[in-house]
């Protein structure tokens, strides 16, 4: 399991992981969602100890990872993909990081067949594709045969034939019982690979929760109410009555009314009590990609914001 308590990394006056409290269990897929430049990746490296916490902490098992009794067969990770050393051959790369972490070689030929690079194996990992980096950075994390389990950004750049795989391995791995951490942009992604979802936005938590609870919870549906005026006095009405109702709208481009905040039946009772006649009235589901993306919004915006003012005050 891992844990963060109040973890916060600052560089200089930024604020990259700002108080982040959560847990990592065994036996599931969590996803790590966030938009780009959130902080998923700073905080990855302070549960790898390559990067220390400006304050708070972060434990595999109740031990920060620098203190971990042999880390290497604990924990695995993917960072960086392209960070494998062209020039050598892949079972190369993978038998200098076996020596160097004192484990058997025997293990190098097995995490090769695990991730399909076998018939490569004695070629030079500079003509790899990206989706076979991919692979071989994989393999690399496996070869400990690890507990615990992180990859940033797995399928950047994967076809979907890769993605499928990525995503049945990672889901093989936790119901092995292990511990398996997937960072991620994409909701869309996540929302299919994992059990669990922990949120992030400007460094700060928004959700953590399972993924079914997250779909439950912020794809709240909206109405679409047209009325045969178009964006004329009819629909002027009928948004001032639902306004009044507390309901929300918003204008379409064809001239209905997005309606939340109000049910089915409640709308239409409004309407037929002012007499406006509904030429529509049909019931929607935001996509869990809108909700992320909602969800995610105010921090993006806060974010630009707040550069403009660190701009305006340097
Ligand atoms: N070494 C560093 N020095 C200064 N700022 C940094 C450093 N590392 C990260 N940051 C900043 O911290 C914030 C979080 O970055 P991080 O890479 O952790 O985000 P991320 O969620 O992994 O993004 P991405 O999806 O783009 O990889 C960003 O604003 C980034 O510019």
């Amino acid at each position: 399991m891992i844990e963060a308590h109040g973890l916060t990394k600052r560089y200089g006056p930024k604020t990259a992981v700002d108080s982040l409290s959560f847990q990592v269990r065994p036996g599931v897929v969590t996803g790590f969602l966030g938009p780009n430049g959130s902080g998923k990746s700073t905080t990855m490296r302070m549960i790898l100890g390559l990067d220390t916490p400006t304050s708070g902490s972060v434990t595999i098992d109740g031990h920060p990872y620098r203190q971990l009794p042999n880390a290497a067969r604990k924990v695995g990770a993917l960072l960086d993909a392209r960070a494998v050393h062209g020039g050598r051959s892949a079972r190369n790369h993978l038998l200098c990081l076996s020596q160097l972490a004192g484990l058997p070689r025997e293990r190098v030929d097995e995490v090769l067949d695990i991730v399909g690079l076998h018939q490569v194996a004695d070629h030079r990992s500079k003509g790899f594709s990206l989706g076979m980096g991919q692979r071989l950075g994989i393999a690399a994390a496996l070869l400990g045969d690890p507990e615990v389990l992180l990859f940033d950004e797995p399928v950047n750049g994967l076809d979907p034939e890769g993605i499928h795989w990525v995503r049945t391995l990672m889901r093989r791995l936790a119901a092995e019982g292990r511990t398996v951490l997937v960072s991620s942009h994409l909701m869309s992604e996540m929302a299919i690979t994992a059990d669990h979802l922990i949120v992030i936005g400007q460094g700060r938590l928004l959700a953590d929760m399972s993924v079914r609870d997250f779909i439950d919870r912020h794809s709240a549906g909206y109405v679409r109410v047209r009325t045969p005026d178009g964006d004329g006095p009819q629909r002027d009405l009928l948004g001032r009555v639902l306004a009044e109702a507390g309901a929300w709208t918003e204008p379409e481009p064809d001239g209905a009314l997005k309606v939340t905040g109000a049910t089915l039946p409640q709308i239409s009772d409004l309407a037929h009590e002012h007499g406006v006649r509904l030429h529509e009235l049909s019931p929607h589901h935001a996509s869990l990609e809108e909700a992320y993306m909602r969800l995610t919004q105010d921090e993006v915006e806060y974010r630009s914001a707040h550069d403009h003012y660190d701009e305006n005050e340097a």
